[in-house]
């Protein structure tokens, strides 16, 4: 059974686009019913309730805009989504539909952008969720009607009154999302559940917490960010806003040991190096060669980068050992998300970096280095402020016979004269 049955109101005077919307609409297996005119709507939206309303602009006896506003004064609908259509792009038009509370509008004329929305739209109302939920609400009437709406879409729910209960089983038990009101029967609160789970080591301590609460204040929301939730919602709820966001948590929750997963293997392939989960020279040896010969029979320029952290022998002797890891694991976390996919960062070895960039010329690559170094300069590492010299290589020439080996030995050249020029500087091989 799907989650939520998706009720469709489509307002639309021309025969073709009322067709062609209501087929669309069928072909979700959502329940549709058509109106051609305002008046219409109107009427049968007196006593009934729509999660989605389609209205042309162009209405016999007014417009979309003016439709919308009032459709939207109806209690029931004011968490429906109303979608405009309309052939216009005036500008001043579609501001003033958005203001009267349209959700989005799309253009009659490219109907296939919508067909995309809607696609995705029923696939996440319908989605199959698989995984086990720990539900926590002392009103019992609250959680029978949450722990249906959540089993709809797949979930298994394990329910309980209190906080003691549920951490119980939640220490016992593995669950992919944790959903708790705040106000609960027993001593505990809502808030130290969440304190005690976070508190977790392990992958446990991390498992997505949604919280639920009956006070929406700004200052209860920045404490339950702060204790670590990782969504909310607050009373009363609506089923649909509460299973997408569930539904996201645990879509991330799982894309997370994806990767985890995947970082695994690639570390068991002895690829990763240990202490920054950068790809190690192994890696390098297996991985530049071929991306290089890629880039050169695809005719793509590229660059290479050699990074060196200066002075970094200081950090270990002044500070220790421990602190000098700490700078090599968060320059690490910098570089990884710093460059466009395609890219590479290794760790070379102690606190040398090299960096591929794929489609990328040596000026290109001289402007984006020159911004690292200043992030450097700008921001301490780990509490300790360090700078970088940088030496880059690259290859714009396809019928040259430069290879990775050329290309690295050039880096390597020229970040030695960066160090030689007084270091923190970024500096290009002259090829
Ligand atoms: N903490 C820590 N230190 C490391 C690691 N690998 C290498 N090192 C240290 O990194 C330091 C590198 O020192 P040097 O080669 O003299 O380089 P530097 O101090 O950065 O000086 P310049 O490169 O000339 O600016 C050495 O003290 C190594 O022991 C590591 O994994 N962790």
């Amino acid at each position: 059974m799907p989650a939520i049955k998706i009720n469709v109101l489509i307002v639309e005077n021309t025969k073709l686009f009322r067709e062609m919307l209501t087929e669309l609409m069928q072909s979700h297996h959502s329940d549709t019913v058509t109106c051609s005119s305002g008046a219409a709507a109107i009427e049968t939206t007196k006593h009934r309730n729509f999660n989605l309303i389609c209205i042309a602009y162009h209405l016999p006896d007014m417009t979309g805009d003016v439709l919308c506003q009032q459709l939207r004064s109806k209690p029931q609908l004011k968490n429906s989504r109303i979608i405009l259509f309309t052939c216009e792009d005036n500008v001043e038009l579609l501001k003033g539909a958005l203001l009267a509370g349209a959700t989005d509008i799309y253009n009659k004329n490219d109907f296939a952008q919508f067909q995309t929305y809607i696609e995705r739209y029923a696939n996440l109302v319908k989605s199959n969720l698989v995984g086990q939920a720990l539900l926590i609400e002392d009103s019992p009437s609250q959680l029978k009607w949450l722990k249906m709406h959540l089993e709809c879409t797949g979930l298994d729910v394990d329910t309980f009154l209190t906080a003691e209960a549920a951490l119980d089983a939640f220490l016992e038990n593995q669950y992919d999302i944790v959903i708790t009101d705040m106000v609960l029967a027993g001593k505990m609160s809502g808030l130290n559940l969440v304190r005690n789970i976070r508190r977790l080591p392990s992958d446990k301590g991390l498992t997505p917490i949604f919280a639920i609460t009956a006070y929406d204040e700004i200052s209860r929301r920045i404490e339950l960010f702060q204790v670590g939730v990782s969504d909310y919602m607050a009373k009363p709820l609506n089923p649909e806003e509460l299973l997408f966001r569930v539904s996201n948590l645990i879509k991330q929750r799982q894309l997370y040991y994806e990767l985890a997963n995947e970082r695994k293997v690639l570390r068991e392939m002895t690829l990763l190096d240990p202490l920054t989960n950068l790809y190690n020279r192994m890696a390098l040896n297996q991985l530049l060669p071929k991306a290089i010969a890629n880039a050169k029979r695809d005719k793509t320029a590229v660059s290479l980068v050699l990074m060196d952290l200066d002075f970094f022998k200081r950090i270990n002797d002044d500070y220790g050992h421990d602190q000098g890891d700490q700078v090599l694991i968060e320059t690490s976390n910098w570089l990884r998300n710093a460059f466009r996919q395609g890219d590479l960062v290794f760790r070379w070895g102690g606190e040398e970096f090299v960096i591929f960039l794929n489609k990328c010329t040596l000026a290109e690559a001289k402007v984006l280095m020159e911004k690292q170094r200043e992030r450097f300069e700008r921001h301490r590492v780990a509490g300790h402020a360090i700078t970088a010299s940088f030496g880059i290589s690259g290859f714009e020439d396809f019928n040259a016979e430069t290879g990775y080996g050329e290309l690295f030995k050039q880096a390597d050249k020229a970040v030695y004269k960066a160090k030689q020029s007084g270091r923190n500087c970024v500096v290009c091989a002259e090829g």
